[in-house]
């Protein structure tokens, strides 16, 4: 058992093991845990100076979230008090994927309302009888996030059509001196700054990740502690440190292929959710200036269902990162790889396998995906491309005076569409298109699909997804909920590897599903497909292979899923 807070495992096999032995020494040499430690922005290069001096605040958060402890019980009592016993989060990317995977693994309630799909917010709403007893809490570092806005607005107005006062159901969580910061104060809401010198991404143990959690029932002191249990380990230049090891294994060893290909499967760890939250860290913090790390979730299987680490186990560039439990008897058995076959088989598999209390993890992640940035050369604080899909999307909603495309094929009531390289050929069917698209992928490439729907209510379709188009291109496939995804994965595909293929799924909101936002000229339909649609362009303009299946109706949204299982299975 990992009996104490403070273990946190690191155990790799194969060139994962290699890559430890070829990097650590380095790292502990150029004393680089313990220069994280103490804020040395030197550590990334001149280039990254100036960002860096302003993002490290992470690194002691276990220490100075103390100070909001009681702030965040304060407010959680006084919601209680009120009858609030239902949390509701608005917010995106860094602001909501933290308190998702903590609320997840402590077994609270929590409505994580990440998105513009209409249906979603309408779920995240409730009815008025929900209203009366919910808190909302609306987090975003720079207050300018448009769906988290847009989410602001219709809550605001939906208490205030149920007679309820938006001030006495609302918290809000940004930066001090945001301007969202001062509306929100002025118009006398509760407000909870975060530290401004932590980046979204590694904001999990600011007031982003911690409000949310506290109002929704978890131990926040908790897991504190945990984080606590563990710096100490993680800021030795030691080569026992787990997060120089770990940093080693994602930057992978010199010679042969690249490890470049992160496959994050749960295996064991109570940690829920634990890989969505690493995907956003690892793709935004390494995925530009052409290299970066791919994070590929394993997405929950039915019981008896092939993880897709053992299907992709075999691929030269890829390390599959098994999340253990704390049986130790587990993970001796899984250490021999994940087919089972002897540690020194002459071609092993790239395995690691990662265990450790929640807050222990969250700092070694952060921890190790700052040292990889320095390893590989990169900035681990910045995210350049994000910005080209939201400015792709505001000209979509802006312009709308040219005609609509014109779909390259309409199958039912489903129109298809080809951008970026001409692959289609002469497919006539959907599934011929899903293949058509499937064949660009190389064969050092990945396969993004991307799902601007409701994930609630889809839930199901992902995973199918997945392993189907992993069966078939034999090459890691990503699962993203759009446009959750374009604050995470979205900065690796247009700033990583050009070696992306990109299958867009999109089911428009009929007008009777669809929601206007409150004081905007624009509906929740209209900013998704205008998200969706600037995403596509962008990726097209990098002359990317992209495939959008726009359906009309549920009926060709299940066409669409039925067409993508299909694919591959003939012949
Ligand atoms: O917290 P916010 O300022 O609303 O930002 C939310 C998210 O959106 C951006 O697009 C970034 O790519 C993410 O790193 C960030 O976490």
């Amino acid at each position: 058992m990992l009996e104490r807070s403070s273990e946190i495992v690191v155990e790799a096999t194969g060139p994962a093991a290699t890559a430890i032995t070829e990097h650590v020494p380095g790292l502990v040499e150029r004393r680089v845990a313990s220069r994280l430690a103490a804020k040395d922005a030197t550590l990334w290069g001149e280039a990254a100076r100036e960002e860096a001096a302003q993002r490290l605040g992470w690194v002691d958060l276990h220490r100075t979230s103390r100070a909001l402890i009681g702030e965040v019980e304060t407010l959680a009592a006084r919601y209680a008090e009120r009858g609030c016993d239902r949390v509701v989060l608005c917010g995106m990317g860094g602001s909501s994927l933290a308190p998702e995977v903590i609320t997840r693994t402590a077994g609270v309630e929590l409505v994580v309302c990440d998105s513009s799909d209409p249906a979603m917010v309408t779920t995240a709403l409730g009815t008025p009888e929900d209203l009366r007893r919910t808190v909302v809490v609306v987090s975003s570092k720079s207050g300018s996030t448009a769906e988290t806005d847009s989410q602001r607005r219709t809550f605001v107005d939906a208490l205030t059509r149920a007679d309820l006062e938006p001030t006495e159901h609302m918290v809000i969580v940004t930066d001090p001196g945001s301007p969202f910061d001062q509306s929100a104060r002025a118009e006398g809401f509760d407000v909870v700054n975060a530290d401004p010198s932590v980046g979204g991404r590694y904001s999990a143990l600011t007031a982003f990740g911690l409000v949310p959690c506290a109002l929704a029932g978890v131990d926040v002191a908790e897991l504190l502690d945990e984080a606590d249990a563990v710096a100490d380990l993680l800021a030795a230049d030691d080569e026992a440190n787990p997060a120089l090891r770990l940093a080693a294994v994602m930057a992978g060893a010199s010679g042969g292929t690249p490890r470049d290909v992160l496959v994050i499967s749960r295996a064991g760890s109570a940690l829920e959710g634990l890989g969505d939250w690493a995907e956003q860290l690892i793709a935004e913090s390494t995925g530009k200036d052409g290299k970066g790390v791919l994070p590929v979730v394993d997405l929950p299987s039915e019981v008896g269902a092939e993880p897709l680490a053992h299907r992709l186990a075999d691929q030269p560039d890829v390390t599959v990162v098994r999340l253990i439990g704390d049986e130790v008897d587990e993970r001796d058995d899984e250490l021999a790889g994940p087919d089972g076959e002897p540690v020194d088989n002459e071609h092993p598999a790239a395995v690691v396998n990662v265990g450790g209390a929640l807050g222990g993890q969250l700092l070694l992640w952060e921890t190790a995906t700052a040292v990889a940035g320095e390893l590989l050369g990169l900035n681990p604080f910045d995210q350049p491309d994000v910005e080209s899909a939201k400015t792709a999307a505001r000209e979509q909603m802006t312009g709308g005076d040219g005609a609509p495309p014109e779909p390259t094929l309409t199958v039912g009531e489903v129109e298809v569409y080809q951008a970026g390289t001409d692959f289609l050929g002469d497919a006539g069917s959907l599934t011929e298109a899903v293949e058509a698209l499937l064949a660009q992928v190389g064969p050092s490439g990945y396969l993004a699909v991307m799902a601007y729907t409701d994930r609630w209510a889809h839930a199901s379709e992902a995973r199918a997804v997945q392993e189907r188009l992993t069966a078939a291109t034999g090459r890691p496939v990503t699962f993203g909920w759009g446009p959750r995804f374009l604050h995470s994965t979205g900065q690796f595909h247009k700033g990583g590897p050009a070696d992306g293929v990109f299958l867009q799924i999109t089911r428009p909101a009929s007008p009777e599903e669809d929601r206007p936002v409150p004081g905007q000229e624009f509906t929740f339909g209209r900013l998704i497909a205008a998200q969706a649609a600037g995403d596509a362009q962008v990726l097209a303009e990098q002359g990317r292979p992209v495939l959008r299946l726009v359906a009309r109706s549920s009926g060709g949204h299940a066409a669409v899923v039925d067409a993508v299982l299909a694919a591959g299975q003939a012949g």
